[in-house]
């Protein structure tokens, strides 16, 4: 068995163009949905097959065949396949894979956090060319401080990959975390969420390089209050734009035709999740739901 970490270190670190770039030309020709592969037990149920790995395998790439060429962005939830041990990670693997050979960015959602060095080896398993779980970005944990970040930040710059930090869950009860604000000598400052967005479109503008998109990203849900969590969503919106990833889109209630309202000036930036909402109409229904949505899309940028 070749060792994946000599294998990979080995190779020499190809000329990718940045993840932004990459993911502003996919918007561009795909716009901005991004279906989430998350293989639930009651979705396997629904669409007949074993709540297994093998059934994982099956749904994953039964999908990846009905979106290439239509949608542009995936985002695996890694849990719904860590669950199945070794045999979940193979397939893993072959999802990476065969979505990347289809043309669709893959975005791992890990949502990893820990102190540096081990935040190294984590983003050294999604990050890195020719390990075995490569993939185009990661979502990454900032709850340990933004300033952990170091390594994966320098790995989006040397392999053209991307990082979406979690500021604003979509989950309510994130808000009683990414609401409190942090305070500044006597003066109170901005909220966790706020601060989080800030040093990711910081970090792009530091690393402008003539890109409209950065590399790095934020997770922002589209459930939650903007305004509450003192989110500047304008100054997500200063070249190089700062990417936001948004889950909360259908089976968590938002509405994907309410996109422009929710993100005002950042609309533009944001990549459009939803899993359960398109995934529960099952392998036959899932045509006509992916074009619904795309219509809806359509509509909302108009
Ligand atoms: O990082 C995420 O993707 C994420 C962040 C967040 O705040 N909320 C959230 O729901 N997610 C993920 O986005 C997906 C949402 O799935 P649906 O609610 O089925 O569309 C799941 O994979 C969640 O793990």
């Amino acid at each position: 068995m070749s060792d994946p970490i000599e294998t990979a270190s080995n190779t020499a670190a190809p000329a990718t163009p940045a993840f932004g770039e990459r993911l502003a030309s996919t918007m561009d020709k795909y716009g901005h949905l991004c279906v989430g592969i998350d293989p639930h037990t009651y979705l396997l149920e629904r669409w007949g097959l074993p709540v297994s790995a093998v059934g994982a395998h099956e749904f994953g790439l039964r999908i990846i065949e009905k979106l290439a060429g239509r949608v542009g962005i995936v985002k695996p939830q890694v849990a719904f396949y860590e669950r199945f041990g070794a045999n979940g990670y193979r397939v893993l693997e072959d999802v990476f894979t065969a979505a990347r050979d289809a043309g669709l960015l893959v975005i791992a959602d890990v949502k990893r956090g820990d102190v540096g060095s081990t935040l190294e080896a984590y983003s050294e398993a999604w990050l890195t060319p020719g390990m075995p779980l490569e993939a185009d970005a990661m979502t990454i944990n900032p709850y340990q401080g933004f300033d952990t970040f170091k390594k994966p930040l320098e790995m989006t710059e040397q392999y053209g990959k991307g990082l979406f930090a979690l500021a604003a869950t979509s989950n309510p009860e994130s808000a009683s975390v990414q609401t409190a604000r942090r305070v500044r000598g006597t003066q109170e400052g901005r909220t966790v969420a706020g601060g989080i967005a800030a040093r990711a479109a910081l970090w792009n503008r530091e690393h402008a390089e003539g890109r409209t998109k950065g590399s790095v990203g934020v997770v922002i849900g589209a459930t939650v209050d903007l305004e509450r969590l003192d989110i500047d969503v304008d100054d997500l919106a200063t070249e190089p734009d700062t990417p936001i990833l948004a889950p909360g889109f259908g089976h968590q209630g938002a509405d994907v035709a309410d996109v422009r309202r929710i993100f005002g000036a950042s609309a533009p930036n944001v990549i459009v999740n939803s899993s359960r909402g398109l995934l529960q109409h099952g392998l036959e229904g899932l045509d006509a739901a992916i074009d619904e949505q795309l219509a809806v899309l359509e509509r909302a940028f108009a």
